[in-house]
């Protein structure tokens, strides 16, 4: 059993909570605080009840350009939560210890980039997680773990699996509604309805499979590359220009795709028209008028109208990726499209942080009854896997 925040005693106790506010970054700002404003409810909540909240977060990959401190994403806690968050430029030295020996409760210090210790960029077992510098100078400081951190559950680093191994582990609010929702599908109303699309077609075709097999997928519509690797898996000329796309991605795609279309030809939906760049402008060809020269780069409006017939009758909708590069204007048309129908399921459920991002472009993200803080770690949960960090919360 995980314990949640309603079994936590608070009052005065030091925690160290886990969140995932690693966000895109525009010059030194944040070019997206979604990620922030989730964990708001568990942070609010944890320094309402007198906790003393010592907060444990990273931002990008070591050598990726946003590879940054945490100093931006401390100010923007201060506006969201409507209190001050201290910021520590160390994560978890002597002066890290005593700024959290010194929290008053109902206070909050944002440790530094965890990801700035090696250690934390590693994949290790719990009990080797929990020997690590970070987990090992920083657990002596802590009461309890709290893990709101779900979009990096998936990784088995010390911030996420090493603290449960010292300190009694609690799961936030984002991660309690996450498990609730993701961890649940096979109780969701049918006809469930799968909609990949985006870039992670290896990723794509594995959740596909998965849930075809687990029979927890009536159909599944595919979009973007994704959708591209299926066209060429069934043998639609697409063109060079659209497979090299799809090949850049993934050397095995269109052979899995392929596999996969042999066992579940009936219930795999694949693009009817795509849309493609002629000049400037948009330009929509049917299947029978390809090859093109140029790639695809979104679906077209008799796919839109053959997904919306399905979608409209879908009891829960799950989706992940966009159905084309909706960053261009010029092919945002058949994501705005796909996601609208979505909502008008009974229940719809977005994953994905692109995702989430094209959605809020879009003026979407309203329509939806969950939409997932996880991007890899929501694929995972939805063949079927379980989360390290979710496994290490069950103590
Ligand atoms: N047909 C396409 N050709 C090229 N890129 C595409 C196409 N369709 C979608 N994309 C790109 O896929 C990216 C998002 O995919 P992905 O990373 O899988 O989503 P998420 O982060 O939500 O899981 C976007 O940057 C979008 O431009
Ligand atoms: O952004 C994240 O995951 P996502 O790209 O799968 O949504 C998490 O913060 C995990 O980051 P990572 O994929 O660098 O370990």
């Amino acid at each position: 059993m995980i314990r949640t925040l309603d079994d936590l005693d608070a009052e005065g106790a030091a925690l160290g909570v886990r969140v995932d506010i690693n966000s895109p970054i525009d010059g030194d700002g944040l070019d997206d605080d979604a990620r922030l404003r989730a964990h708001v409810e568990t942070i609010a909540e944890l320094c309402r009840r007198g906790a003393r909240v010592a907060l444990l977060a990273h931002q990008g990959r070591p050598g990726g350009e946003e590879f940054t401190d945490l100093r931006a994403h401390a100010d923007r806690l201060d506006e969201l939560l409507g209190f001050p968050v201290a910021y520590s430029d160390s994560t978890f030295t002597a002066d890290a210890r005593e700024r959290i020996a010194g929290l008053e409760p109902g206070s909050a210090v944002l440790l530094e980039n965890t990801r700035f210790y090696s250690e934390e960029y590693m994949s290790f077992d719990p009990e080797a997680a929990a020997e690590t510098y970070l987990v090992e100078r920083l657990a002596p400081a802590l009461d309890a773990y709290v893990n709101d951190a779900f979009a990096t559950s998936h990784r088995r680093q010390p911030s996420i699996v090493g603290f449960p191994e010292l300190l009694d582990p609690y799961a936030g609010r984002v991660m309690e509604r996450e498990l609730d929702v993701l961890g649940n599908i096979a109780e969701s109303p049918e006809p469930r309805v799968y909609v990949l699309g985006g870039a992670k077609v290896d990723d794509s075709i594995e959740v596909a499979r998965s849930v075809l097999e687990r029979g927890l997928a009536d159909s599944v519509l595919t979009a973007g590359i994704v959708g591209n690797a299926f066209l060429l898996a069934d043998g639609v000329s697409l063109g060079a220009a659209s497979a090299g796309v799809v090949n850049e991605r993934s050397h095995d795609a269109v052979k899995n795709a392929g596999d996969l279309l042999d066992d579940f030809s009936h219930r795999i939906y694949m693009p009817r028209d795509v849309a493609v760049e002629r000049g400037d402008e948009r330009c929509e060809f049917d299947l029978d008028e390809l090859p093109s020269n140029s790639p695809a780069m979104d679906i077209g409006v008799r796919t839109v109208a053959a997904y919306a017939e399905i979608l409209d009758d879908a009891g829960t909708a799950i989706l992940n990726g966009p159905a084309g590069v909706f960053e261009d204007d010029r092919f945002e048309t058949g994501t705005l499209e796909m996601y609208s129908s979505a909502t008008r399921a009974d229940t719809s459920i977005v994953g994905g942080g692109d995702t989430a991002s094209a959605l809020r472009k879009l003026d979407l993200l309203e329509g939806f009854d969950h939409v997932s803080t996880g991007g890899g770690a929501a694929l995972r949960m939805l063949t079927g896997d379980t989360l390290a960090g979710v496994e290490a919360l069950h103590r």
